[in-house]
Formats: structure tokens, sequence, C-alpha cells
């Protein structure tokens, strides 16, 4: 018998992009509502209610409100906004973040779905917390290039009514350094204080990549590149969806070449890159927006808890 699930936001852009992945899976029966009443508050209310999965692809306050709406045990949600991703009663839908991760998806009814930022900025940042390579109280800074999807429908028509001079060019924002995703940064990146975070949004619609620069003197002895990437390969090594590149990789290096923000586009892969010599280092970890830093993500996420394999319905690509 296939699972019942359910998208509220089926028309947003995380919901029109989890729908994609979902029709024409056969394990998954697909809840829809009539379009004309998908603010409908009893309606949603009943769906949430019959399905075995719901995610939620609304805004905060409206997730809140959602996740309040639903009484039935069985049900399980995931919801893709930033309301619950640091509430200690709902767990965090990274898979990768720490071996007991995936066992915590598998029994959780509540899951809060990543942010694109936190995840990619998560996935550089706690393998190397762990190893003990990265003290916590490292003075972090981090950089993100997003495509524009990230902003959802209000981006998305704000660049598509046609790209001006203004628009042609990337635009750093969340300038008051307070981003939304700080606080999960902070919390499941292991970190003793929020990093300073600049986010830059792009004339693209997808691909992302957040790059942390570190200081080698700084880090713990005997820390250089090599014993960094040593760190991520063993730590991945068995993940589907992540992909530590070579250190030598002619294709990136940067003195010759451009960095391609959008590599992972379409796929639920994540790149993770190691750049720098002796004394600096550049970390890079690149996904598509709406893939593995959301809606395939979530896919992702769903298929554990419902003892699937994870990568059903998803691609790594050819990258
Ligand atoms: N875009 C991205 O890359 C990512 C987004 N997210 C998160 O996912 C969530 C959805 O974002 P995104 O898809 O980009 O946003 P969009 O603005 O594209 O879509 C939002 C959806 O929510 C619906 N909605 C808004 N308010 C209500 C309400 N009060 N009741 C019922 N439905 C409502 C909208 O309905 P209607 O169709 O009527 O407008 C729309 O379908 C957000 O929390 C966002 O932070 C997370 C990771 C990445
Ligand atoms: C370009 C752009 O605005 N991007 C969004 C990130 C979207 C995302 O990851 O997700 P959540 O909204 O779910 O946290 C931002 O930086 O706020």
């Amino acid at each position: 018998m296939a699972f019942r699930v359910y998208v509220d936001g089926q028309e947003g852009t995380t919901g029109l992009r989890l729908i994609d992945y979902l029709t024409g899976r056969s394990d998954i029966e697909l809840l829809r509502i009539d379009s004309e009443r998908r603010r409908d508050r009893d309606e949603r209310a009943r769906l949430l209610n019959s399905a075995d999965v719901a995610f939620l692809c609304l805004p905060d306050d409206a997730s809140r409100e959602a996740a309040s709406l639903v009484d039935n045990p069985g049900t399980c949600i995931i919801d893709a906004s930033t309301a619950f991703r640091t509430d200690p009663d709902w767990v965090y839908g990274l898979p990768e973040l720490a071996p007991e991760q995936r066992d915590h998806i598998r029994t959780g009814k509540r899951i809060a779905n990543v942010g694109c930022h936190a995840s990619a900025f998560i996935l550089l940042v706690r393998p190397l917390i762990d190893a003990g390579v990265l003290p916590p109280d490292y003075p972090l800074s981090a950089f993100s290039l997003t495509g524009y999807s990230g902003g959802g429908k209000r981006l998305i028509a704000e660049y598509e009514a046609g790209i001006g001079e203004q628009l042609a060019s990337p635009r750093p924002y969340a300038l008051g350094m307070s981003h939304k995703h700080l606080p999960e940064m902070r919390l499941h990146g292991g970190v003793a204080r929020d990093p300073v975070f600049n986010p830059v949004v792009g004339p693209f619609l997808k691909g992302l990549a957040v790059t942390i620069p570190l200081h080698v003197a700084d880090l713990a002895p005997g820390a250089s590149a090599r014993a960094i990437h040593d760190i991520y390969r063993r730590r991945y090594a068995d993940e589907p969806f992540m992909q530590v590149m070579a250190l030598d990789d002619d294709e990136h290096n940067l003195d010759r070449g451009f960095f391609d923000v959008q590599g992972c586009n379409d796929t639920n892969r994540a790149d993770l890159f190691v750049f720098g010599g002796a004394e600096r280092l550049s970390l890079t970890l690149r996904m598509d927006n709406l893939g593995k830093g959301a809606a395939g993500a979530a896919v992702q996420n769903m298929n554990l808890h419902l003892g699937l394999d994870e990568a059903t319905g998803l691609t790594r690509g050819s990258g």
C-alpha cells in the first residue's frame, strides 16, 4: 500500500519542487488540495491529518499554525520553514549531521528541514569541530552565493519581471548581520558563537555555494589542507549525496579558472571543496538550494522516516 503524502503550500517554490519529486512514485499517494481551497483551514486540517507524511512549505507563521492543526499521532510533519529548526522537540532534518541522526529521523514525528545556507555551513564545520581541528570559539565567517529562487515566489517574480542593470549584479543582503539561519548554524554546527555571515543573491535561478575562510595558525596543531580533506573524506565516505572533491583537482584550480556555483543543480548532491595552502584555507560547499538545500533534503528525510531507501526518487547527478 502506498504512503499518503500531503504538501501544504503546494503552489509555492519549494512545494512545487516537492510535487515534482513525488509525482509518479508508485510508493506514494499524493493528496492534493483543490487549488481554490489551498488556504482553507478546515480542508488543510483534514488533509494534514489524513497523511502519513505532511510537508509544510509555508512561511514561518503559517507553518506554526499548520503544525498546531495536526492531532493525528501517526502523521509525521516535515517542515521546510525556519520555525522549528532549533526547537528541542523537533529533529533537525540533516541525515549527514551525525551518526545517530538517521535514527532520530526514522523515529521522530516532527522533522525540521534544513535551511539552505545553514546546511552547507554545518556540513563544512561540524566534522572539523567533532575532530578537534577547529576550536569551537574560532571567530568564523562565511559568505554564500545563491540563486534567487531561495527568496521564493516574490523574489522569483522580481527577477523574472526583467533583469535590469540593478538586478544584473550580485546583491549582498542580510547586512544587519542577523540572518535567520544563524541560530541553526550555531546549534547544529557546534560552534560557540554566531558566524559573521554574508549572503549574496545573484541573477540566476538556483545553485548555492557557502565558503568559509580559515587561518591555519588559529586551528589545532597539525591542521593542514590535507588533514582537513582527510577528515571530510572519512566522515562522508559512505554518504550517498556527499562528494568530497579531490584536493588537487585541476578542473577546480582557482588560479586558472572560475568556480561554478550551479554545478549541483537538479541533483540532491553536495560537493565539498578544500582550497588553499600552508597559511590560508577556503572551504566551500555547493548544492542546489531547491534540491539538497530544500525539497531534495525533504524527500531524503521522508524516505528515511518511512523506512525506504533514502535515495528513492533523488539523483546524485554525474558530477
Ligand atoms: N526557496 C528556497 O530555496 C527555500 C525555502 N525554504 C522555506 O520553505 C518555505 C516555503 O518557501 P518558498 O517555497 O520559497 O516560498 P513561496 O513564497 O514560494 O511559497 C509559499 C507558499 O506558502 C503559501 N502560504 C503563504 N501563507 C500561507 C497561509 N497563511 N496559509 C496557507 N498557505 C500559505 C503560499 O500560498 P499561495 O500559493 O496562495 O501564495 C505559497 O504556496 C519557507 O518557510 C522558506 O523559508 C527552505 C529552504 C529553501
Ligand atoms: C535568496 C534568499 O533570500 N534566500 C533565503 C534562503 C532560503 C532558505 O534556505 O531557506 P529558509 O527560508 O527556509 O530558511 C534567505 O537567505 O533568507
